[in-house]
């Protein structure tokens, strides 16, 4: 289908600069991959330092900001300053911003439109609680999110990766089945052939993550609808490494 294979890397609130230096030295040292974007997901605080050492060729996010360019917003950061220190993309809805941080759908949305707007790409995140997965409410939930970032993205799809990560599978070691991901995969990728365009549903990347690791990856990316990862504990380690080079 030609999707370019996208590896995220969430460090979520993890680093220092000794261990940033570390990981970012396994990152040049590789190989990595040319045929595979990469992406590392940064705390703000880090995003100016992380550019001055990382390789053009690696992309970095920062993992969340406001919806809005500037303004009394106490610890908010803009789009508009991401781009400033050099970074390019940002990560936006990830389940630990909609669980601990309340934020629903329509203000995940918001973020986004104002993101693209702003001329970042995004990594929109989506994904059911186990409860609701548990009550058979999968696809309701990841098409209900999806739904609502349709008028933020709107022609801009060339802008957005999806990252379908199932709540029940971060941070638990435990993963979704290559069959239970693919399946929503597929499931959301006939949605969006429906609900927003057939060119969008065949060119939008949609990543896996969820306790993805060295030993999980490559059976994941055999799976037709996993276009990439959005790797959250593993990208701490060297085998981010083996994780981004799953396709080989
Ligand atoms: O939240 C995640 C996944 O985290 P883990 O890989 O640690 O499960 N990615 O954004």
């Amino acid at each position: 289908m030609g999707r370019k294979f996208v590896v995220g890397g969430n460090w979520k609130m993890n680093g220092d600069k000794n261990q940033i230096n570390e990981i970012v030295n396994n990152l040049k040292k590789g190989p990595l991959d040319p045929n595979v974007e990469v992406v590392i997901g940064v705390p703000a605080i880090y995003l100016a330092y992380v550019k001055s050492i990382v390789p053009d060729t690696i992309g970095v996010a920062a993992q969340n900001c406001w919806k809005v360019p500037k303004g009394a917003f106490t610890g908010e950061i803009s789009p508009a300053m991401i781009k400033d220190v050099g970074a390019d993309w940002v990560i936006l809805g990830h389940s630990e911003r909609r669980t601990i941080f309340g934020e629903k759908d329509d203000l995940v949305a918001q973020k986004v439109a104002h993101a693209i707007e702003s001329g970042l790409k995004v990594i929109a995140c989506i994904g059911e609680t186990l409860d609701e997965r548990e009550a058979g409410k999968t696809e309701e939930v990841v098409f209900r999110q999806t739904k609502a970032l349709l008028p933020a993205i709107g022609s801009n799809w060339d802008k957005v990766v999806l990252a379908y990560e199932p709540v029940w599978a971060i941070g638990t070691g435990k993963s979704a089945t290559p069959q239970q991901a693919q399946d929503v995969h597929a499931s959301l990728r006939n949605w969006l052939s429906t609900n927003a365009s057939a060119d969008v549903a065949a060119k939008v990347r949609i990543q896996y993550g969820g306790s993805v690791t060295g030993a999980t990856a490559k059976e994941l990316a055999a799976c037709p609808d996993i276009d990439g990862f959005l790797v959250g504990g593993a990208s701490l380690k060297p085998e981010f490494v083996d994780i981004v080079n799953a396709t080989q």
